[in-house]
């Protein structure tokens, strides 16, 4: 057995798998705290138990949502293994060697918890992930109208987010890992149900983390496998510093644009239930003050690729193409 360490969401504590890389303490701040606000305003990750943003689903789970969230679809994945890595179905074609790392099939609520308990016989995980839409049943409206929209809106406005693009509802089995990612949108993420543990790092972390390639299907995921790190293939994961924290129900912790995290429904907790709030984010600057900060070079990396994929108008040219530009000349 992997070594453990032990972690805490403020009231329980966890015993959960210790990775190669070091870790501090995601703060953990009322949301009436300034230095939360502060956090928030300088896009820097928080833990905040007080925000009550989805105290009005806090009787949320599986029986509750079967008999109330109605008869429409939900985005289902599938995998044999506790890992859900994400992958751009448009962007398969890119990668002609490319393997789906999961399977994904559009399910009934009903045909999702069937078919949790069918899988567990055969070793195969499901990890619902699903935006909210309009097809809810009309309990299901009103927990999400009673959502604390005052509070979370009043963040958006203060700290210039762009608009709110989906809530997205997660229903992961205890053991499911979202493998580390980042994302191009602010999120203030709500844990309803079960215990979550996050590993988050820093934009400037990139150069560690190794993510594939802007045309890649796993676009944004990073290449490195936390629990079998390749370190002749990334060598710079050696450097990997992060922060940490487990999410419980009533908490949000605030993921900033362009932060990896890594997300694990702690094992042997049971399932988690949870809603993203996404948000576009920030308007680019009128005037640009430098130096860039970690995220704009991130943003200019990945324009960048975009366009010599395009221009090359050709995927399998591409690593060819940057290592001459590169290797060897910028030392
Ligand atoms: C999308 C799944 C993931 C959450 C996440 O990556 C995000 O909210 O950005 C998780 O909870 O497993
Ligand atoms: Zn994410």
């Amino acid at each position: 057995m992997s070594q453990t360490t032990r972690l805490t969401d403020g009231r329980k504590s966890f015993e959960v798998k210790k990775y190669t890389f070091s870790t501090e303490v995601i703060p953990r701040l009322s949301c009436h705290d300034p230095e939360c606000e502060e956090r928030i305003e300088n896009g820097l990750p928080v833990v905040i138990p007080d925000a009550n943003l989805v105290a009005s689903a806090r009787h949320w789970n599986l029986d509750y949502l079967h008999d109330n969230i109605g008869d429409g679809k939900f985005m289902t994945y599938f995998s044999n293994s506790k890992k859900f890595k994400y992958y751009d179905d448009k962007k398969c074609p890119n990668i002609k060697s490319f393997k789906k790392p999961m399977e994904q099939e559009e399910l009934t609520f009903d045909e999702f918890v069937k078919k949790i308990n069918k899988g567990k016989s055969k070793g195969q995980r499901l990890y619902l992930q699903q935006t909210l839409n309009e097809t809810v049943g009309k309990n299901i409206v009103s927990d999400f109208l009673g959502f604390n929209w005052n509070w979370v809106t009043a963040q958006q406005k203060k700290n210039s987010f762009g608009p709110l693009t989906n809530n997205m509802l997660l229903i992961g089995q205890e053991g499911n890992i979202t493998p580390v990612h980042y994302d191009e949108q602010e999120n203030f993420f709500a844990q309803v149900y079960g215990y979550k543990r996050f590993i988050l790092f820093p934009p400037e972390e990139f150069p560690n983390l190794y993510p594939h390639p802007t045309y890649h299907p796993c676009d944004r995921q990073s290449q490195v496998d936390f629990d079998e790190p390749d370190f002749e293939k990334f060598p710079k994961f050696r450097n990997a510093s992060g922060f940490e924290t487990v999410v419980g129900p009533g908490d949000v912790l605030y993921i900033p644009i362009y932060w990896w995290h890594q997300v694990e429904s702690i094992p042997n907790e049971g399932h988690t239930i949870s809603v993203t709030f996404w948000y576009k984010g920030r308007p680019t600057p009128e005037k640009v003050t430098y130096p860039l900060n970690a995220h704009q070079k991130v943003a200019m990396m990945r324009n960048i690729e975009k366009m010599i994929a395009q221009a090359l108008n050709n995927p399998d040219e591409v690593p060819e193409f940057m290592q001459n530009m590169v290797l060897g000349r910028y030392t």
